[in-house]
């Protein structure tokens, strides 16, 4: 059977060097580009990328993933900064390209995929829940991505379970005290040397508290969700967001 053939897009970066690892490492892919910043994308399509990686930051995904669907390339992206606006972008890309597959995931690793589920199910039995995502201090943006989608599906799920809004007789002193808000749930961002990626969804209702914490302790921890992801977005043409829908939770 031929290898899957993959290019990964920030390869010289924290996440992408490590994807570029074990895509190597993986005996049904071959590794046909490893790109950096100012590398020729011309690189894609010369070498015949099926899938690309996108790794790298948000300022330069929206032009990548363009170069990727005018020539049919499959994308699995992790890249964050995810708008409506650009969403709605890359839809338009697509609709011109209906056989191209691309899965966007906020977060690749299975632990964090669980804490988004198990905080939807949680998020309408509590009065009160906030999102606390802590990460490496050179992490590109804030809040994180999968705190944004955590906070998303949250409201999601307590719109459709008529939940009242959190209770909170909000008089701050300081701006940010409260930390920012991503539709209603507040979301706060911790920087700290010595951490990776981590985030705590907390539950509070009358004399009980619930907290989900998720770790990541090394980007291997993200490996098994991208090559997975760069085996399933090949036959799932069109937009997929989250990984979740290619574990079968969704
Ligand atoms: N979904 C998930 O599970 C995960 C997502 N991420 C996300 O992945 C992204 C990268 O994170 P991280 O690896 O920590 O960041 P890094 O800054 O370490 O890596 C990004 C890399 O991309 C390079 N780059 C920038 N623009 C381009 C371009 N146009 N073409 C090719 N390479 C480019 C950068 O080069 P230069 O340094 O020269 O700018 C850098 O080497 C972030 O958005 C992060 O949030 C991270 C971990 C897990
Ligand atoms: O930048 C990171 O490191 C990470 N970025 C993603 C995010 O913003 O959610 C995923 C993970 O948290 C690591």
């Amino acid at each position: 059977m031929s290898k899957l053939r993959v290019a990964v897009l920030g390869a010289k970066g924290r996440i992408g060097s490590e994807a570029v690892r074990a895509v190597e490492a993986a005996e049904d892919m071959e590794l046909v580009a490893a790109l950096g910043r100012g590398d020729e994308l011309e690189t894609l399509a010369v070498t015949g990328a099926q899938v690309v990686v996108e790794l790298t930051t948000p300022d330069s995904v929206m032009g990548n993933l363009e170069y990727c669907l005018e020539h049919g390339i499959h994308a699995v992206v992790g890249t964050t900064g995810w708008t409506e606006e650009r969403l709605t972008q890359l839809k338009d890309w697509l609709a011109a390209s209906p056989e191209t597959g691309v899965l966007i995931a906020p977060n690749f690793s299975i632990g964090a995929v669980l804490t988004m589920k198990f905080a939807q199910l949680a998020a309408p039995w509590f009065e009160s829940v906030e999102v606390i995502e802590l990460h490496h201090p050179k992490k590109v943006d804030a809040p994180s991505g999968t705190a944004t989608r955590t906070a998303q599906l949250i409201a999601e799920a307590r719109r459709q379970a008529d939940s009242p809004p959190a209770p909170d007789a909000t008089a701050t002193a300081l701006d940010g005290a409260r930390g920012a808000t991503v539709d209603g749930v507040p979301v706060h961002s911790v920087r700290l040397r010595g951490l990776l990626a981590h985030q705590e969804v907390l539950l509070g209702g009358e004399g009980e508290t619930l907290t989900i914490r998720h770790d990541s302790l090394h980007h291997s921890s993200f490996m098994p969700g991208i090559l997975l992801g760069a085996r399933r977005v090949v036959t799932t043409p069109g937009l997929t967001f989250g990984l979740e829908h290619f574990l079968g939770m969704s």
